[in-house]
């Protein structure tokens, strides 16, 4: 009974709490993991009340109910995929997602379009950096940088000298798929290393300098490495697959920096068992965190934490612009970064 009581008690407190510091400032409701958020807090200012749901003791249902009848904002600080008809059906005042991630495939835009709800987003913010981190896979990949790392590490340079030897970057042929912005910016790095850029996306793009391939697999066939910069939408969800690996060759080399299900995962595990192909940099995958153990055996594998747009940077620049928007939102001004593709 005494336990019950103090749970009751300490769900009356919490409310409380929450209902106090919610009293003057626009509510902004905050769904997604407390990490990635709590990296952001300390750079918003006092203008707004965030609602967040891990703070309480109440169920995410119960939370949604109990206090976000009237929010109108929401921000989802990372890239999940729980946001269901089964949440917005919870909040029915809801006119504003802020997704900070470029893309925007963990949202049903069907659905939020039906509902009328708009969307701001990252836009180009995280476009350098991202580019940065393809071509650090790339060299990770052709010269076996982690490779390397852990065979000093090991302790086995001084007794194993048949480290095996690299690919060079200079002078490769690239084939980018997907150029918009982060494949632009992948494509002027690595001219800068004397590659020779072809692309492949829906249309060919004017005024660009690059050889257009219509599709991947004639672009795979062209170049020795591939770089994913495309949105995963239900047109490019598995586009490079065992075909168009075989294409790129056993040497080729695949970077993904985009989505994983871009690629079919599975062949290209099986592709690069069999040596199919030669490598692969991934800072993505079909399903994460939790990816294929078989990645972990794989000496001719980079793995990265979906951290290509994580600098201190971008989080600034991500902070400035979720407020930018939220200001603009509460005084029914135009959006800053709004996605109107949907
Ligand atoms: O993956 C990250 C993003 O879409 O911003």
């Amino acid at each position: 009974m005494k336990e019950r009581d103090d749970r009751i008690f300490r769900l009356v407190v919490s409310k409380m709490a929450v209902e106090r510091q919610g009293e003057e400032l626009p509510q902004v409701l905050v769904l997604g993991p407390p990490w990635v958020f709590s990296t952001l807090e300390s750079q918003f200012p006092n203008k707004f009340h965030f609602l967040k749901p891990w703070d309480s003791e109440l169920s995410l249902h119960q939370f949604l109910i109990s206090y976000a009848q009237s929010t109108q904002a929401l921000l989802i600080p990372a890239v999940i995929h729980t946001l269901n008809s089964a949440i917005l059906d919870c909040l029915p005042s809801l006119k504003l997602i802020i997704t900070t991630s470029a893309g925007v495939d963990h949202l049903n835009l069907p659905e939020l379009r039906g509902r009328g709800i708009a969307i701001a987003y990252a836009g180009n913010l995280y476009s350098e950096d991202v580019a940065d981190m393809a071509v650090g896979l790339l060299i990770d990949v052709l010269r076996n940088v982690t490779a390397g790392d852990r065979f000093v590490r090991q302790r086995l340079w001084p007794t194993k000298p048949d480290f095996p030897l690299g690919l060079k970057l200079s002078g490769k042929q690239i084939g980018i798929v997907g150029l918009g912005k982060i494949g632009f910016e992948v494509a002027k790095r690595l001219e800068g290393f004397g590659c020779r850029i072809s692309y492949n996306s829906k249309t060919k793009k004017p005024l660009v300098p690059y050889s257009y391939y219509s599709n991947v697999h004639e672009l795979a066939s062209n170049c020795e490495v591939l770089i994913i910069c495309c949105g995963l939408t239900e047109e490019t969800h598995h586009i490079i697959n065992r075909e168009v690996m075989l294409a790129l060759g056993k040497n080729g080399v695949i970077i993904n920096i985009a989505r994983g299900a871009v690629i079919n995962e599975k062949e290209m595990i099986q592709c690069l068992v069999e040596r199919e192909i030669g490598g692969a940099g991934l800072d993505v995958f079909e399903i994460e965190p939790e990816i294929p153990k078989q990645l972990f055996t794989l000496h001719n594998v980079v793995l990265s934490r979906h951290a290509a747009i994580t600098t201190h940077e971008s989080f600034v620049g991500m902070s400035k612009l979720v407020v930018e928007n939220l200001e603009a939102f509460f005084s029914n001004k135009p959006l800053v970064s709004p996605y109107m593709g949907y």
